[in-house]
């Protein structure tokens, strides 16, 4: 795990760690100078028969030289740490996100969008403590500790040094034993953690429904058990921490009583002197302050580590199959605008049971116009998504002669073009959003022209700031057919060679979903566009060159809008509105 994290650092902070490791040792050997100065004055200067203040002032000088030096390197120990620890946060945030825009689908209908957020978050807070607690609190409380321990042997006889550093292994030992009872408990209040803010981001999603509803109280009842279950699991968790803490304070206390009671005995015996019985104490007070750090530290490693186990789950999740590198094909470009898909089946892998799509077979030729229609749930959105290669499937799709598992994601990008129904707009302005995706510098010109062309250039006009217009998250401030002629300016300006379109007009008033079906027409004929289609308004299809009906997953119908409306069958109820 902490050579998984130290992949994250760059040369400089590697370096920077070992100077972190340098200033360690020093600040650990400046910590013991003062009670051996303490045992120094004791012994030699404060025994003398007349104690001058010129002999102790060079020693209160070097004590306070010691610690103020000790200080000043804490402080840069502390800057080398933050730089560190803050530069593995930035790089893991940016890794995190990578491996999450690059997961398979399926991941993010398994796991809640607000569960997801705020485990990362925490995951991402857990893995920067981490090295914090390492470099910042750790290994300076072992530093000092071990400098404490060389001490004590140093000044008292093995037997009593000995049994005075026992205080270590017993402390270690309550603490592993708190560590490994608290493990289950923890990834428990983790995982709840998540679930309570899945459900918070879903609540917030539906506010207008909420409300409408009036479903505020059931809402608040459901979240009221989850919370009353969150708390009662982190009371059981404080309560067994509390008693472990208590453990420890006993054991300390105990140590403390055979610390005085040893070394009293020796000085009585005159085995060792007044001072040594001083210096011994304050020792053992450096080892037992640094031992209490380190329960802590321990304590809270170990939940970080929960958090950056956790963090690298989502780091290496699975890349999805459509970043596989594209197999060979020989230098042949896909020849524009083809698409052809011969023996397609598809079945969501949440239930594989279920053939979503059976058998397709679909060939479309560079410039025509094909409408997609059939039930609710026949399958359509899902044939697009795999024209888009959002999900693997069996058979073969091909785009200008090129099977789809040769064009990589970006090659893909430049020739298909997707608009759903509902389209992605970014919290940024209404110019930033009209050019979200489109690799090649725009003209305002040509934003403009593409704008007239989607009727997007009467609502500028009326929007605050024009194209300098605050989009809220998610178009929230804008109407379903604003956004959807937005998502339409895109087409204008990327001129895919093949267009998808989700039912992109539905949210449109017939004056302007008319228009703009002619504006993509003009533009079929001008690139020869390949057009793909998916209306339940069929009126839409009307100047399809051809149009496939979808059922239970097969195309059961083809042909032209006026030969399918007159032919028995599925098109027919459509356009009549008699489907059962
Ligand atoms: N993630 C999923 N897991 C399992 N089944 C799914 C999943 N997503 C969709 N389905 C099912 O797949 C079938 C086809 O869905 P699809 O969205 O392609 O239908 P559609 O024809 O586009 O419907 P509509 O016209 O209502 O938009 C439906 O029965 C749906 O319930």
């Amino acid at each position: 795990m902490l050579r998984k994290l130290f992949s994250f650092l760059r040369p400089r902070q590697k370096a920077q760690f070992l100077g972190v490791l340098v200033i360690l040792a020093l600040s650990a050997g400046l910590t013991q100078l003062t009670p051996l100065a303490i045992e120094y004055l004791t012994d030699h200067v404060l025994a003398e028969q007349s104690i001058r203040f010129q002999s102790v002032a060079p020693i209160l000088l070097f004590i306070l030289c010691a610690n103020v030096v000790n200080e000043v390197i804490k402080v840069i120990r502390r800057l080398m740490v933050e730089d560190t620890a803050t530069y593995i946060e930035k790089s893991a945030r940016q890794r995190a996100t990578e491996a999450l825009l690059k997961a398979p689908l399926s991941y993010f209908r398994a796991h809640m969008t607000g569960n997801i957020h705020g485990r990362l978050n925490r995951n991402l807070e857990g893995t920067s403590k981490l090295i914090k607690l390492l470099f910042m609190d750790f290994a300076p409380a072992v530093a000092s500790g071990m400098a404490a321990v060389a001490v004590i042997f140093a000044k008292l006889p093995l037997l009593v040094a000995l049994s005075v550093v026992m205080v270590i292994p017993v402390g270690t030992l309550i603490v592993l034993r708190q560590i490994s009872t608290q493990k289950g408990i923890r990834v428990e209040l983790m995982e709840t953690k998540a679930a309570m803010d899945g459900t918070m981001v879903e609540l917030l999603g539906g506010i207008d429904t909420i409300r409408v509803l009036d479903s505020t109280q059931r809402e608040l009842g459901r979240l009221e058990g989850r919370s009353e279950r969150l708390r009662a699991k982190e009371m059981k968790h404080h309560t067994a921490m509390a008693f472990y803490d208590c453990l420890k304070f006993i054991n300390e206390a105990v140590f403390n009583v055979v610390v005085i009671a040893l070394t009293v005995l020796l000085a009585a015996g005159g085995t060792i002197s007044i001072g040594t019985v001083l210096s011994t104490y304050l020792c053992f007070t450096q080892l037992t302050s640094p031992l209490r750090e380190l329960h802590r530290i321990l304590d809270e490693f170990s939940e970080s580590m929960v958090l950056a186990r956790d963090y690298f789950a989502i780091v290496e999740l699975p890349t999805d199959f459509s970043y596989r590198l594209p197999a060979p094909r020989g230098g042949t470009d896909p020849a524009p605008g083809e698409l052809e898909l011969k023996g397609v089946s598809f079945s969501y892998p949440e239930k594989p049971e279920v053939k979503t799509l059976d058998h397709i077979d679909l060939r479309v030729e560079r410039g025509k116009f094909v409408g997609i229609a059939g039930p609710s749930g026949c399958g359509k959105s899902t044939l697009i998504k795999l024209i888009a290669k959002l999900e693997p499937y069996e058979g073969h799709i091909t785009i200008g002669g090129v099977d789809l598992d040769g064009l990589s994601r970006a090659e893909l990008a430049e020739r298909v073009a997707l608009v759903p129904q509902s389209p992605f707009l970014v919290a940024d302005t209404l110019y930033e959003n009209i050019c979200y995706g489109i690799k090649r510098p725009v003209s305002r010109a040509e934003v403009e022209e593409a704008a007239r062309r989607a009727c997007l250039s009467q609502v500028v006009e009326q929007l605050a700031g024009g194209y300098d217009f605050q989009v809220a998250e998610g178009g929230g401030n804008l109407s379903g057919g604003q956004r959807q002629r937005i998502a339409l300016v895109r087409i204008f300006l990327r001129k895919p060679e093949i267009l998808i379109l989700d039912e992109a007009t539905s949210a449109l008033d017939n004056t302007t979903e008319k228009y703009i079906q002619t504006q993509i027409e003009e533009m079929q004929a001008e690139q020869s566009t390949t057009i793909l289609s998916i209306a339940h308004r069929l009126t839409t299809l009307e100047h399809c060159d051809e149009i496939i009906v979808m059922d239970r997953g097969e195309i059961v119908q083809r042909g032209s809008f006026h030969a399918l409306k007159e032919t028995p069958g599925i098109f027919r109820d459509m356009h009549r509105g008699v489907l059962k």
